[in-house]
């Protein structure tokens, strides 16, 4: 049997960028399942999830962070506190930059962020290729180069890697580069484990993504999620089993409730049947899905609130 040269490496990476970006597609690409929760509203990945990507030659465990912002209330504090001490634990960080948007003050904080940490290699993804025809494509390389010699004072980034998550050009090209920043190690995950994250955190994402879907720009930072319990239904023949999954939904004013629930409760059906269905397909068993919205006065700024949300 020959002996190849290069030994297995595993380790952490954690994709980063301003919020649309293209992390959590990214990280579903990456590992080739749904484990994230994508929206086409900012900011909606509130936990850190991870995916995990298994290959012959190595394995990354990928943590999906909240959007980097500056701070603006408690809980943009408590977000970014939360980042900066999951990038302190990786071993490579993936900088998602869109090739169809200009780079941005949200970019150039999280550069300067990013150049702060010095120790971990940061790769550029440029992320989106698909929107952009060459040229563009060229153009948005160049201005990502700029802004690492900018950041990094001279050095630029550890690698640039054009990506698209939608038409799949270059995604193994990005772990290829991410596998190779990893220390040798022995996988860290059994084979077949896409996320480490709790069931209940996962029913929670799903619940959000639900309520979010189609309503305004504002309301992602005033919704908060948390299952209060996932217990099986007593009385039920074995081959029948139900679970019951009670879940509050916490919104900040009674406009926001009013929109959550909407006429005559009709919103709140839709949100149940959707997010039920979600729940099935992770639990894979029938489910009977409670849902109450409660309104927490100001609860991103308030730190007890906040503590009780899981924050
Ligand atoms: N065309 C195209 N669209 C993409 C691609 N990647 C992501 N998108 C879209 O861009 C939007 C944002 O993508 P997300 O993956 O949710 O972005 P994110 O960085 O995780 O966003 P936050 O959770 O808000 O931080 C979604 O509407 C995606 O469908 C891509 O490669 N090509």
């Amino acid at each position: 049997m020959s002996r190849t040269e290069t030994p297995f490496r595993a380790g952490f990476v954690s994709l980063v960028g301003r919020p649309n970006a293209g992390k959590s597609t990214l990280t579903n690409a990456l590992v080739g399942q749904k484990v994230a929760i994508t929206s086409s509203r900012p900011q909606t990945t509130r936990h850190t999830i991870r995916g995990i990507v298994h290959r012959t030659d190595g394995q990354l465990i990928l943590v999906d962070t909240p959007g980097l912002h500056r701070p603006r209330t408690l809980l943009g504090q408590r977000l970014n506190d939360l980042v900066t001490e999951t990038l302190g634990e990786v071993d490579a960080i993936g900088f998602c930059l869109p090739a169809d948007e200009k780079i941005g003050p949200g970019d150039r904080f999280i550069a300067e962020k990013l150049a702060g940490l010095r120790r971990r290699p940061v790769y550029a993804l440029v992320t989106k290729t698909d929107r952009v025809g060459r040229e563009a494509l060229a153009a948005a390389l160049v201005a990502v180069d700029g802004l690492g010699r900018e950041a990094l004072g001279g050095e630029s980034w550890a690698g640039i890697v054009p990506v698209s998550a939608v038409d799949g050009f270059q995604v193994s090209t990005v772990s290829d580069v991410l596998i190779a920043a990893m220390p040798p190690s022995p996988p860290l995950y059994p084979d077949g484990e896409l996320t480490d994250e709790p069931e209940a955190v996962m029913v929670a994402e799903l619940v959000r993504e639900a309520a979010l879907e189609g309503v305004r720009d504002e309301l992602p930072h005033s919704l908060a999620v948390v299952v209060d319990e996932i217990v099986p239904r007593e009385d039920r023949p074995a081959d029948r089993p139900l679970l019951d999954v009670r879940v509050h939904l916490f919104v900040e004013r009674s406009s926001q409730k009013a929109i959550i629930i909407g006429r005559g409760g009709s919103r709140l059906r839709e949100v149940g049947t959707s997010a039920r269905k979600g729940i099935e397909a992770l639990l894979g068993t029938p489910v009977y899905l409670d849902l109450h919205v409660k309104i927490a006065k100001d609860w991103q700024r308030d730190p007890k609130q906040l503590a009780r949300l899981g924050f």
